[in-house]
């Protein structure tokens, strides 16, 4: 098991340069919302950073803030001129098209995809199924797929953006264990292979030690960095290896001791064991 670091700063830069940088990164809502204060996070190229805390502590805004949906009130955000894809719990396909329209659509606005043909377009909406796992599934219209279905969609298509960082809200949450297993081999072989940096924001501990190469811990309102623990577990890992779950464990106490320093109960509770850590 790797011992958890005392850094309260976030960083790696072992021979990775960085791909994402946040400096002192804060941001307010309205009036006196402080929901970051003064996040420092940098994720080498090609790193896998999970993001866990309790609920409202400011994780989707981190990720909005990276995407550039958002702006930060303080602090620097440096994405190194990367381009940027995001994946939400929901899938967010368009209904009325099939899944190979959802993904040409995507296609056609951004990238190389704005220069290619109709039909260049739909070849490689094909590619990016069989990619996925989801081969001859283009015709298909959404509602006709799985839950599971939908989010490799929802995959490819943040792959046709060529992106170099893959910001994940978390995107498997909806999912029932088993699938959510599948995704993570499907995930992890293509993170690989493309060498993306992704910044992955989980409730559920054990998904983020199977997945992360870093998992940084933020403390609840407002946000900011609390821990982070370096995972060097062997890949591929197992959910229910005995090596994830005792990291996870470690995790999960750390996170408890900081929802329970806040007087308000949080809305959501952290995930454990039962529905999350399956
Ligand atoms: N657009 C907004 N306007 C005002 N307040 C907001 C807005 N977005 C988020 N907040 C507040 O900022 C804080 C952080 O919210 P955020 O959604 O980033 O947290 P989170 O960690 O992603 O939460 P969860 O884990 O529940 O999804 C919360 O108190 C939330 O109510």
């Amino acid at each position: 098991m790797t011992a958890p670091t005392k850094e309260l700063r976030s960083s790696r830069t072992d021979g990775h340069e960085p791909a994402v940088r946040l400096d002192a990164v804060s941001k307010v809502y309205g009036r006196d919302l402080l929901a970051l204060d003064r996040v420092t996070l940098t994720a080498g190229r090609g790193e896998f950073v999970c993001l866990l805390g309790a609920s409202g502590c400011g994780k989707s805004t981190l990720l909005n803030l990276v995407a550039g949906l958002d702006h930060a009130t303080a602090g620097e955000i440096d994405t190194k001129g990367g381009r940027i894809a995001m994946m939400f719990q929901e899938p967010a396909l368009f209904p009325w098209l099939t899944v190979s329209a959802n993904i040409e659509l995507a296609l056609r606005v951004t990238g190389k995809g704005k220069s290619t043909t109709k039909k260049e377009r739909r070849a490689r909406a094909a590619e990016l199924l069989e990619i996925v796992h989801l081969g001859g599934f283009g015709a298909k219209r959404p509602h006709e797929l799985s839950g599971g279905m939908r989010q490799r969609v929802a995959l490819a298509r943040a792959l046709a953006q060529e992106a170099d960082v893959l910001l994940m809200d978390e995107p498997f949450g909806a999912l029932d264990a088993m699938t959510r297993d599948l995704l993570h081999d499907e995930l992890e072989r293509i993170w690989r292979e493309r060498e993306l940096t992704v910044l992955f924001v989980t409730h559920n501990v054990r998904e983020a030690v199977r997945l992360g190469d870093r998992v940084v811990l933020l403390s609840s309102r407002p946000g900011t960095v609390i821990q982070e623990f370096p995972i060097t577990l062997d890949r591929p890992r197992r959910t229910d290896s005995g090596e994830v779950a005792g990291l996870a464990a470690t995790i999960t106490d750390r996170l408890r001791q900081e929802v329970l320093r806040h007087a308000k109960p949080a809305r959501r509770p952290v995930a454990t064991g039962a529905r999350g850590d399956g």
